[in-house]
């Protein structure tokens, strides 16, 4: 039977499968003959995994003791680039983007946002996807929403499945911003993250608009951002365009958590069987090549387009399903991989909103 202070320092090396270090976490262990009362605290929450936890360290003790386990999590706040001033109510910015429209960026946001909700973060979304907004479809909100305004200072963002919403499309018209040209496009997106009342998330995803053109640079370099993702479809030539997202956030010094490859292989609805029409191994050698990694596959499936378009996406609407499933753990790898980066903010000067 192992002592408590052999357990806590096996505890203390077990690898964490979602960063592919030890779990970082904050482990006390006070044991009697009968019980082992293990408590930690984990750097990104990953409710959906507390039976695989409780497995392994059943698997450490190695007797017949009974196990108790507490599990907590804490996020901390990253550093933004250039230690850029950070938002007021949000501990981590994270910024998905893509190297060109149309690969899945706004479903795989949805999605990502809402598994990260499940597993226990708080969570918000920014749709700065200026050109096509879609997160207040996908999220169920009627055409014609509109945030509360709070002191005639303050956009109140309305909530779907526990996640705070934001979009542009909650404030004009759907002509509006086609007419915009790029420095009016920032200043109002720059405007609505400062000025929305975010009530204290671990991490606000920002739906970024497609491209690595001016617009998207200059959000880059302005929205405090503690990490990006890259969407990017297996096509050659969406790879390509992926590279300059990557490049892009490299300029800026916006660490590159890691790629999501959409729309990987067909599945038959007929019969199940599994095809690679675009090949297998692009986001990995692309991930490999810029040390990034490769957070998940998702298939492309009728379900994860229907269940958008009908404003439940697949997290919520079919939780048990396969495509699901791989959502929660890109969520979970994403939440290991910032929280492994050694950049913690301690004191970190705040944008945005103030109550004078
Ligand atoms: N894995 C998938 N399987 C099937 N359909 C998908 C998948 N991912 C996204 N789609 C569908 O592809 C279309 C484009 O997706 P989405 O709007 O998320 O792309 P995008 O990269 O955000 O595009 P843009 O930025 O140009 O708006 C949508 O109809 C969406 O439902």
């Amino acid at each position: 039977m192992l002592t408590d202070a052999q357990l806590q320092a096996s505890l203390e090396t077990l690898i964490d499968d979602n960063s592919g270090q030890p779990y970082g976490a904050v482990w006390r262990v006070v044991a009697d003959d009968s019980r082992v009362h293990v408590t930690l605290t984990l750097g990104y929450p990953a409710q959906q995994e507390h039976a695989i936890l409780e497995a392994k360290i059943k698997e450490l003790m190695a007797d017949s003791r009974r196990l108790e386990l507490d599990i907590d999590y804490q996020v901390k706040s990253h550093a933004t680039q250039g230690n850029i001033a950070g938002l007021k109510g949000v501990k981590n910015v994270i910024a998905v983007a893509s190297g060109k429209g149309g690969v899945g960026k706004s479903t795989t946001t949805v999605n990502l946002a809402l598994a990260m909700a499940k597993e226990g973060a708080r969570v918000g979304i920014l749709d700065a996807d200026i050109y096509g907004p879609s997160q207040g479809m996908m999220l169920g909100f009627a055409e014609g929403t509109r945030p509360q305004v709070r002191e005639d200072k303050f956009f109140v963002p309305p909530s779907a499945f526990g996640v705070q919403v934001m979009s542009m499309a909650f404030l004009t018209t759907k002509d509006t911003p086609v007419a915009w040209r790029g420095p009016m496009v920032t200043g109002a997106l720059m405007q609505i993250l400062t000025q929305t009342d975010w009530d204290n998330l671990d991490y606000l995803f920002i739906d970024m608009p497609p491209g690595t053109g001016d617009i998207q640079l200059t959000l880059a370099q302005k929205v405090p951002v503690a990490g990006s993702v890259i969407v990017t479809t297996p096509q050659d030539i969406a790879l390509l365009d992926a590279r300059r997202g990557i490049e892009m956030f490299n300029k800026v010094k916006i660490p590159v958590l890691g790629v999501v490859e959409n729309m990987s292989t067909h599945i038959c609805s007929n019969c199940g069987h599994h095809e690679a029409i675009f090949g297998d191994e692009g986001g990995a050698s692309l991930a490999k090549e810029y040390n990034v990694n490769v957070l998940g596959k998702l298939p492309l499936s009728l379900a994860i387009r229907e269940q958008s378009d009908a404003g439940r996406p697949i997290v919520v609407n079919a939780p048990e399903s396969d495509a699901a499933g791989i959502y929660q753990s890109i969520a979970r790898k994403l939440g290991a991989t910032l929280a492994s980066q050694q950049n913690v903010q301690t004191a970190m000067p705040i944008i945005g909103m103030s109550d004078d």
